[in-house]
């Protein structure tokens, strides 16, 4: 093993707080060679696909990386940004903006970076820049809602391994999830409430995540349950009643039974049965991306329109909205309980936590 290089220790040198944002990851250009690097490395991660290595390594390397990165390249380039991968982009502007939130509000200022799991900038590379900036102390803030082993945990992961290359590691704090958390569900409530207000309610509203395989939810994983709660707090929040919404599970990949219903088969079936309009919001992605723009927002609407549905309506992600950030600053104070207990920005936790705790009487 190697270590990272890193400055020598001195006593007295300031303490700081890290927060750092982990997503996903996205390929560096919309293109079979991008994405080829790209899903090889998602793909070979054992949270990911849970085959054996060897069985795995032939399919991956003997059919996958030959077909899907130009399938994939295809699908990416109807939803690339002048400044690239959407993901990317709305990533490093929640990192930027909690930054400037937490800036102004917790003394000495936190130092908030993201980084991506696959790709670039590596959680590694981002760790060691919160070490170079004085951190002794970070807060790892995955950006997904509901926990699952083939996200959160492979999160983790990456976390754990960068440590093992550091002599002085930070103190380390996680948060696993915030499916239930009061500010995300009323930020999410707010984002489909101005929805409506600007384009009308529709008939339904399709609540759509992303899907796993359904064998790991027999072995644990508490990622369905997660998602569940997740949409009945926002039908709660929004007064819809059973028949008004359902939840379903988008971006079905290889061969073995994923959790069900299927977004797809869904939102044909509607457009088969009659359904006018239907809208549909992705509550586990906190950042528009492919899963998003193109398989819901492009794909979806040509299955529904296709089926005999009259009017699609994709409402949009959190992504940079203030109400979001603010979401992502109180989960961030509030596991940043006793680590800031006594030093200014307390007061901004407690306020936080009021806060919460009013939403959370609310619902
Ligand atoms: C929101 C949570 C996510 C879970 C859970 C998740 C599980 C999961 N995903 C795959 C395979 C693929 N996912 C891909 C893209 C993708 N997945 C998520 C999020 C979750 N995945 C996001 C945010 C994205 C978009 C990235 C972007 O750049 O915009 C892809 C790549 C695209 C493609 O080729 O289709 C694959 C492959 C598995 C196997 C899995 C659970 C085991
Ligand atoms: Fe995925
Ligand atoms: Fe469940």
């Amino acid at each position: 093993m190697t270590y990272l290089p890193e400055p020598p220790f001195q006593h007295g040198s300031p303490s700081r707080i890290g927060v750092l944002l982990v997503n996903l990851g996205t390929p560096q250009a919309p293109t079979p060679s991008a994405l080829r690097r790209y899903l090889k490395e998602f793909l070979w991660d054992p949270r990911v696909v849970e085959l054996p290595r060897p069985l795995w390594w032939l399919i991956l390397n003997g059919f996958i990386l030959n077909t899907r990165p130009k399938e994939s390249a295809r699908r990416y380039a109807q939803v690339w940004t002048p400044d690239g991968s959407p993901l990317r982009v709305y990533t490093e502007r929640q990192a930027k903006l909690l930054q400037g939130y937490l800036g102004e509000r917790v003394k000495p200022a936190p130092r908030v970076e993201f980084a991506m799991r696959y790709g670039n900038p590596s959680v590694a590379s981002a760790l060691a820049r919160l070490k170079e900036l004085g951190c002794d102390r970070v807060l790892v803030l995955p950006l997904y809602p509901q926990y699952s082993a083939s996200t959160t945990a492979s999160a983790f992961d990456a976390v754990f391994k960068a440590l093992q290359r550091m002599h002085n590691t930070p103190a380390l704090r996680l948060v696993k999830h915030f499916h239930d958390h009061p500010r995300y569900i009323a930020a999410l409530e707010k984002r489909v409430r101005e929805h409506w207000e600007k384009h009308g309610q529709g008939e339904l509203l399709l609540m759509s995540f992303h899907g796993v395989p359904r064998y790991t939810l027999e072995r644990g994983d508490p990622y369905h349950c997660e998602c569940q709660k997740t949409a009945r707090l926002l039908a709660e929040a929004l007064a819809l009643n059973a028949d008004q919404y359902r939840v379903a599970f988008q971006s079905r990949f290889g061969r073995a039974q994923w959790l069900k219903p299927y977004t797809a088969e869904v939102l044909t079936e509607l457009g088969r049965r009659g359904t006018r309009r239907v809208d549909v919001i992705c509550p586990g992605f906190v950042s528009d991306c492919l899963e998003t723009l193109e398989e819901i927002a492009i794909e979806g609407k040509g299955l529904f329109l296709g089926a005999g549905g009259k009017e699609f309506h994709y409402v949009p992600a959190l992504n940079d909205r203030p109400d979001w950030i603010h979401a992502l600053a109180a989960l961030v104070l509030e596991h940043l309980q006793g680590w800031l207990d006594g030093e200014p920005g307390a007061e901004a936790l407690q306020r936080s936590r009021e806060r919460a705790l009013a939403l959370g009487a609310k619902s």
